[in-house]
């Protein structure tokens, strides 16, 4: 190379190739550090001035003619590049500390890394940024301290953002924080900067990275955490898998440790309850055995609520939480979210030993801790409510019910409100306003679906609903609550619930005039109850089985009546209403015509055919209405599904023969099925029909735990997403996304529509709108590319008169016409650059500075923007922030083109023809020949192009009664 090449290539000069590019993204183009490009743009005769040389030399060079640097034959990236940002020696101080960290030894960590960073003994900024990670870490994963973590990672981060840290420190740095942002404590949380810090690191990574495996692993962590948090299933459900995937590339024991809690999560959340339960205990073993308190603590508490769900004796949830707060809540940890989870699980046990006033202390403490956190009360809401509900503080919980729903704290408002509205209606429920009650827990329900589904209290909401519907005397309704309340239970299985609602069910047999079948379940609930040692449960059950036995007439219920209600006083629980005792005694219908009795030996052979192991669903299916067959000849079985409503599609059998002795029963997945006979049947082929049912419902089970179904356990039932109007979704993907939609109607979070154009994105928008909460307040959609340049700061964030040159009269500004509801941000891609920091501030904080104003405005508006460019494209080519970009990231969702959702075509079709009719005439129909053309055609223009077409088709000559192909003149 000449001498004056090597000149030419001074500071200015790669200044002026860098441009607008940081340096971070200038440097990874060349392979080389961040650092190394901010010593070549020193003066050359600082100290610690650098000249490129070599094959970066011809890169570069490349790169000022224009061309682009051939990165093959720049030398790859490798562990070298760690050698060269961090000395030999720093190396040599910093490795123990990993291991430390790696064998959870925290203290002894933190003292050595405390000392490193004060003593001056790391020079380089990559070896002090990586000492300051790894404090965070200890303060972070060690002692659940979120807050000093922070403290000690910041100014690190913000080198890390400034592209003034080599690769590898920054990626580092960022999966700190992006973890650190994740934490449960509402000073610090926020999902938006998890994810903008995610995308930082993946970017900076490489193989290069030392750890990569590692820091990939944290990141998966971070997300989940985030997506928990944050509580909106979607998000949890896009990243199932990826922390299990993630972890198999990592050595280090502490965190295949941390992410294996991850799991134990995960697996929770999709329904693998003693799936679950095992990782919660195998996780707390493990780290009991490496010395790793608050993991341990953490999991046990876990563990602890896990196990009274499974109805185990409460002291061995007691025993789990004692040694949870020996090793780690006794004086040596701070108290985080970790320990409110604990008290839960202990308050509950306390309360199943009828030891209310310890319960209360428990609860009172954890209480405290979410306080301090600023994080949402609503973990403690159902366990504060049962007890003061029970110990018959009926005042204190409409006062907690009050409290709950003024919460106004940066976590899950909306969700945290639901349980407000919970609390409110077990306050009704206790005072026998019954019908409000029902009401409240069926708001309390729609709320959490709204909000994101939130499975417990739903679970919790739609219990609640069966008894007081029937107490309401709103007998259908309760049993369409019934229906969902069972499906809820097969997904997110607990015993000590499935007592509470067989004894809600009880309450509704016997307001059906059901009395034995009543007395049943009440026996059934009683069962579960003592199993799961709850003795004041137990008691409310015997008292209401006893009103039961004395409303049919049988004798020596007085007796039994009195020794429930002794029980009840020793605990000190009042006895709720009776909901029956304005009920007239029990007239049972008459025994049904004799038939032959059914011994057990005629459940041998069915029973060996249902169980038989390896059968798919539809064969189990066939199987059950055969075996039906044979047992009840003539009876014509049938199979049916229900959806929550009650209405059912037929599955097997013979649809016109009239089936009245039904059986329901569930799939073990969430779905609900019904088995029937022509009846009456005797009692005791009424006892057969349920056993089958029942041994059906288990077959199909373990049908789907072995993998020959196919099982995605629904989240939410499939009418959850309700009609919006003028938008249609017929094809599988646009009802799933329909779907989606609704699941995100109550989160705040910014939303990103993509799509090609014309493929309605708008229409999703709005859609989007309508369905969540804010859809009585204001829509106002915004066109980036329609505005010019020089007035789009004003018009976006408003402006006083004479602001500028232009500004004749104040302008309010669209983000603030949007206060309160939504603001669609079309073309979002056109943006202006210089306009972006602004609107990333305003997504960041909800913060404005209209122009000419000297104070920030704050506005309440959720953000959707929508693109049908490729805006990772346009980051790479400089055009568009790459922080906005991720911050807009948070919820994708994708608009697909017509072309492949042809289901869509012909509704579309059809709801055109429609709204484009003339007022007052019939709008035509679709003749064959015209549908045929409507499906074969491609739709290179979308659902746009395919209006334009009717709307041409209508506007020509007279409305004719059919549209044929001939009128429809498709182009192309
Ligand atoms: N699912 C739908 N239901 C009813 N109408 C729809 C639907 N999807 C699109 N449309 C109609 O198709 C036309 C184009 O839709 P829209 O403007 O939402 O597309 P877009 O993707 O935002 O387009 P662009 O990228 O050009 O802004 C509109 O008239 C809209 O009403």
């Amino acid at each position: 190379m000449s001498r004056n090449e090597a000149e030419a290539l001074g500071p200015e000069a790669i200044r002026a190739l860098r441009g607008e590019q940081s340096r971070a993204a200038f440097a990874r183009q060349l392979g080389v550090t961040p650092l190394t490009v901010y010593r070549w743009e020193l003066p050359q005769a600082a100290a610690q001035a650098r000249r490129p040389r070599g094959r970066v030399m011809e890169a570069l060079r490349q790169l000022s003619e224009g061309g682009q640097p051939a990165l093959h034959s720049l030398p790859r990236p490798s562990s070298s590049l760690f050698r060269q940002d961090v000395s030999r020696e720093e190396r040599a101080r910093l490795s123990p500390c990993l291991t430390l960290l790696q064998r959870a030894d925290w203290r002894t960590a933190e003292d050595t890394l405390l000392g490193l960073l004060t003593s001056g003994a790391l020079r380089t900024p990559a070896a002090r940024a990586l000492a300051a990670g790894g404090l965070a870490y200890v303060y972070r994963w060690g002692f659940e301290d979120a807050r000093r973590a922070f403290t000690v990672l910041l100014p690190h981060l913000d080198e890390a953002e400034a592209g003034s840290l080599p690769d590898a420190a920054a990626a580092h740095v960022h999966a700190m924080a992006a973890n650190l942002f994740a934490s449960p404590d509402g000073r610090i949380f926020d999902a938006g900067k998890v994810n903008v810090h995610v995308a930082r690191a993946e970017a900076l990574l490489g193989p290069h990275v030392f750890s990569s495996g590692e820091v990939r692993c944290h990141l998966r962590v971070a997300e989940l955490a985030a997506a928990f948090y944050l509580g909106t299933p979607e998000l949890i459900i896009r990243q199932y898998g990826r922390l299990e995937e993630a972890l198999m590339g990592v050595a280090d024991p502490t965190l295949r440790l941390l992410a294996s809690d991850g799991v134990a999560h995960e697996t929770a959340f999709r329904g693998e309850a003693s799936l679950a339960t095992r990782r919660f205990r195998e996780t707390a073993q493990a780290a009991a055995r490496v010395g790793y308190a608050f993991l341990e603590a953490r999991n046990l508490g876990f563990l602890a609520q896990r196990r009274l769900d499974e109805a185990c004796e409460p002291d061995e949830a007691l025993g789990l939480v004692r040694r949870a707060r020996e090793v780690a809540w006794s004086g040596q940890l701070p108290r985080g979210l970790s320990f409110v989870f604990a008290a839960r699980a202990e308050a509950d046990a306390l309360m199943r030993l009828g030891r209310f006033a310890e319960a209360e202390a428990v609860l009172d403490q954890a209480e405290a801790v979410t306080e301090e956190l600023r994080w949402t009360p609503h973990h403690l809401v159902g366990q504060r409510a049962r007890l003061l509900y029970l110990t018959g503080r009926y005042a204190d919980i409409r006062e907690l019910a009050a409290r709950i729903s003024r919460y106004d704290g940066p976590v899950q408002q909306p969700l945290t409100r639901a349980y407000g509205c919970f609390a409110e209606a077990l306050a009704d429920w206790a005072e026998g306003h019954v019908q409000r009650a029902a009401e409240g827990y069926a708001s309390a329900h729609a709320r959490a679906l709204e909000v994101g589904g939130w499975p417990y209290l739903r679970r919790d909401s739609l219990i609640g609903e069966v008894g007081t519907r029937a107490a309401a005397f709103q007998l259908p309704e309760a049993r369409a609550a019934l229906r969902r309340a069972r499906s809820m239970l097969e997904q997110f299985p607990s015993a000590w619930h499935t007592a509470l609602l067989h004894r809600q069910e009880g309450l509704l047999l016997v307001r059906e005039g059901r009395w034995r079948e009543a007395r049943e379940k009440l026996e059934a609930s009683l069962a579960t109850f003592s199993l799961a040692g709850d003795q004041p449960e137990a008691a409310l059950t015997r008292r209401t089985l006893a009103l039961t036995a004395r409303a049919l007439g049988e004798a020596g219920t007085e007796t039994s009546l009195a020794q429930s209600e002794e029980e009840l006083r020793r605990y000190g629980v009042t006895p709720p209403l009776d909901f029956n005792a304005d009920l007239p005694p029990a007239q049972e219908a008459p025994a049904p015509e004799a038939t032959p009795r059914l011994g057990a030996e005629s459940l041998v052979v069915p029973f060996e055919r249902l169980a038989v192991r390896g059968m798919g669903a539809p064969l189990i299916q066939r199987e059950l209405v055969a075996v039906l067959e044979g047992l009840f000849p003539g009876r014509a079985p049938r199979l049916e599904e229900l959806d929550s409503q009650g209405r059912a599609t037929p599955l097997l059998g013979e649809a016109d023969v009239l089936a009245n002795e039904w059986v329901e029963f569930g799939d073990g997945c969430g779905r609900r099925l019904r088995v029937g006979v022509a009846g009456p049947l005797p009692a005791d082929g009424r006892a057969l029909l349920s056993a089958l049912a029942r041994l059906a419902g288990f077959a199909l089970e373990v049908a789907v735990l072995r993998g020959f179904a196919h099982a995605e356990p629904p989240l939410r039932e499939p009418e959850s997403a309700p009609e919006v109007p003028g938008f249609i979704a017929a094809s599988p993907a646009m009802r799933k996304l329909k779907t989606e939609l609704a699941g995100l109607s109550g989160s705040r979070a910014t939303v990103i529509v993509t799509g090609e154009s014309g493929s309605g994105k708008e229409v999703v928008a709005r859609a989007l709108h309508q369905l969540s909460a804010r859809a009585e307040r204001p829509y106002v959609a915004f066109n980036c590319a329609a505005v010019p340049r020089e007035l789009f700061e004003g018009q976006l964030f408003g402006h006083r008169r004479g602001a500028y040159t232009g500004a004749a009269t104040d302008h309010p500004g669209v983000i603030r016409t949007a206060h309160g509801g939504t603001l669609f941000l079309d073309e979002i891609g056109e943006l202006p650059l210089e306009v972006q920091p602004k609107l990333l501030r305003f997504l960041e904080n909800g913060e404005i500075f209209p122009l000419g104003e000297t104070r920030p405005a704050h506005v309440d508006v959720r953000v959707i923007a929508a693109t049908h460019r490729d805006l990772g494209q346009l980051v790479r080519e400089g055009r568009f922030r790459e922080d906005l970009y991720y911050r807009l990231q948070v919820v994708p969702v994708h608009v697909p083109p017509l072309r492949e959702r042809r289901e869509d075509i012909i509704a579309l079709a059809r709801h055109f023809v429609n709204q484009l009719s003339p007022e007052g005439r019939e709008p035509p129909q679709l003749g064959p020949d015209a549908l045929a053309a409507l499906v074969a055609h491609s739709w290179p223009g979308n659902v746009r192009e395919l209006r334009n077409v009717i709307e041409r088709s209508l506007a020509f000559g007279s409305l004719p009664a059919v549209l044929g192909a001939d009128r429809l003149r498709i182009i192309g």
